[in-house]
């Protein structure tokens, strides 16, 4: 069966449930030896009355019926609409308690609206458009096209923010944080700041979870009473005050513990797996008819959730992972046939590897895991540090550490949450340069650096404590506009919600044909090691 994109923003387009439309890998790399394709004056059409064939599903997108964008934006509207509580349970609104003056005074119920404030609030109709570039052919670098012509099909998400009428009352609320998986900068500015404006709205109960999902059952691990006078400095240190975990997450068992403890919203910080979790949990709160909200807001270091333009944490540290590419550049510089090799997270994405390698710019060879290299032989790696030490006198390597794990053994290991367990591609590499050199009989220096953990324990830079403050404030208002199974994010710039199962059907990854790919090979000036 063939394959699907892996390109993360195609991806995005067909990432289809069941009855969804689904295209092939084959498709949209443009085989264009495709029974569906002709060529006609350079230009690849596709031929008369051809049906793209699907994969997992019954239903095909015909391209010939014209009222296919028609049809695909139903679909994806529908896709995109957000699960709301009212779907499941009969409840009516109230008008916020939320005052846009800041601290002015609450709007008291069934007061009117003050007219300066009334213009302040997002429409439920808001929508924002996910993508912004018209491509016009599959050629055109980073293309993403839903059709052969690459059709214009406007795609809009739901707009984040305060709405003017709120399913809750704020007075009787209990709402809950956690935080699961690794650690990333901006845990605490989120937690802060849902805090903070859950208190704006007139919560008073606000209970943090310890150590992830952990903190529902574990009776050694209490609930946290968070207040805004205990979150107010929690932002200048990195990690979470909560703490984090991997694995252990019975969806049965945490819903029964949301029961117990009356929890009306539950935000849920974290990565694809803990979004899978928040996901589960909101299904089985909806089918035991609970009414709980529960909003997710995306916390990934490695930069791997669909849709987004960047997740809080990734761009400090990037600005981190450059401090070591100073490093292993200065050390390989100063040594005598001086070869650095640093070593950056990424499981399956190499977002931070090629933007770190970008913003050093004392990069030479950058590997991340969606391109496949060679180490050795003619084109390999490996020929091109004696190239690069024959011209240059010295190397720098910045390596993902998912990257080519296809020249490792592998473990079949995995971590508590069901993560494999990689290979150490940093070790391996740095052991492959050693002794080929040695056996070449070039003298070389290899120095190696692995900063994973730095990268991430350290407290968010100025650009994502801003995107923290603003996701954490729409994950309250989405909770109190009565949303559940949702989760925030930034999409070409502006601030949205979308449905978790949208954003982690697959890791978002880094397009090969991408431009920005593209820009970093220019920067680095490697060739294709294939
Ligand atoms: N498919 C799933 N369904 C329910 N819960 C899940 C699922 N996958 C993972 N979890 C739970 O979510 C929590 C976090 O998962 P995981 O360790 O994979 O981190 P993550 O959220 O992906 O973040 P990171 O980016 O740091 O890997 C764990 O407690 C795990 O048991
Ligand atoms: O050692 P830990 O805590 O499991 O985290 C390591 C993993 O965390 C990630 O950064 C994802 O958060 C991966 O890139 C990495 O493999
Ligand atoms: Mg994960």
């Amino acid at each position: 069966m063939a394959s699907f994109v892996s390109s993360s923003n195609v991806v995005n387009v067909f990432n289809l449930r069941k009855h969804k439309l689904q295209l092939v890998r084959d498709f949209y790399s443009f085989n264009f030896n495709s029974p569906i394709f002709t060529r006609s004056k350079g230009r690849v059409r596709k031929k008369q009355s051809s049906v793209v064939r699907l994969v997992t599903t019954n239903q095909d997108i015909d391209f010939t019926n014209p009222d296919w964008i028609k049809h695909y934006q139903e679909d994806f509207e529908s896709r995109f609409n957000l699960p709301h509580l009212r779907d499941v349970l009969d409840i009516e609104p109230r008008l916020t308690t939320f005052s846009l003056n800041g601290r002015g005074p609450q709007i008291v119920d069934g007061a009117d609206v003050p007219e300066d404030r009334k213009n302040g609030y997002v429409n439920e109709d808001d929508r924002a458009l996910l993508k912004a570039i018209k491509y016009c052919s599959p050629n055109s670098a980073g293309a993403e096209c839903i059709d052969p012509d690459c059709s214009w099909v406007e795609q809009w998400v739901h707009r984040a923010g305060p709405r003017k009428q709120i399913y809750f009352e704020p007075g009787e609320v209990k709402a809950g944080i956690v935080t699961c998986g690794g650690l990333c900068p901006g845990l605490n500015d989120v937690i802060r700041q849902i805090v903070i404006t859950l208190e704006l709205y007139g919560v008073k109960k606000i209970a943090g979870f310890q150590y992830g999902y952990r903190g529902f059952f574990d009776q050694d691990l209490p609930e946290i009473a968070l207040s805004r006078h205990m979150v107010q400095n929690i932002n200048l240190a990195g990690g979470s005050l909560l703490g984090v975990s991997r694995g252990g997450a019975n969806i049965g068992d945490i819903v029964d513990s949301i029961q117990a403890r009356e929890l009306d919203m539950l935000f849920v910080l974290g990565g694809n797996g803990t979004h899978a979790g928040a996901n589960a949990i909101h299904n089985e709160c909806r089918r035991r008819k609970m009414k709980v909200s529960v909003v997710g807001v995306p916390k990934t270091i490695d930069n791997d959730i669909l849709l987004m333009d960047k997740t809080f944490g990734f761009d400090t540290a990037v600005e981190e992972a450059q401090r070591a590419i100073n490093s292993a550049y200065i050390e390989a510089h100063s040594a005598y046939h001086g070869i650095g090799l640093v070593k950056l997270m990424g499981r399956s994405s190499g977002f931070i590897a090629m933007q770190a390698s970008l913003a050093s710019g004392q990069i030479d060879v950058c590997l991340i895991p969606e391109v496949p290299f060679k180490f050795s032989g003619p084109y390999g790696v490996l020929r091109h540090l004696e190239h690069l030490i024959q011209t240059k006198g010295s190397a720098v390597i910045c390596v993902a550490e998912g990257a080519g794990q296809d020249l490792l053994e592998k473990s079949n290991l995995t971590d508590a949450s069901g993560n494999v367990i990689l290979g150490d591609i940093g070790v391996h590499i740095q052991q492959q340069i050693k002794r080929h050199f040695k056996e070449i009989g070039v003298p070389a220096d290899v120095k190696y650096i692995d900063p994973t953990y730095m990268i991430r324990a350290c407290r968010a830079n100025a650009s994502d404590a801003i995107l923290c403050t603003v996701l954490g404030q729409n994950a309250v208002h989405g909770a109190f506009a009565g949303y559940s199974g949702i989760t925030v994010g930034i999409c070409n710039s502006h601030y949205v919600y979308l449905p978790i199962p949208e954003v982690i059907s697959s890791p978002r990854v880094v397009d090969p044909n991408s431009r920005m790919w593209h820009r970093c090979l220019t920067s680095t000036g490697q060739p294709d090691f294939c």
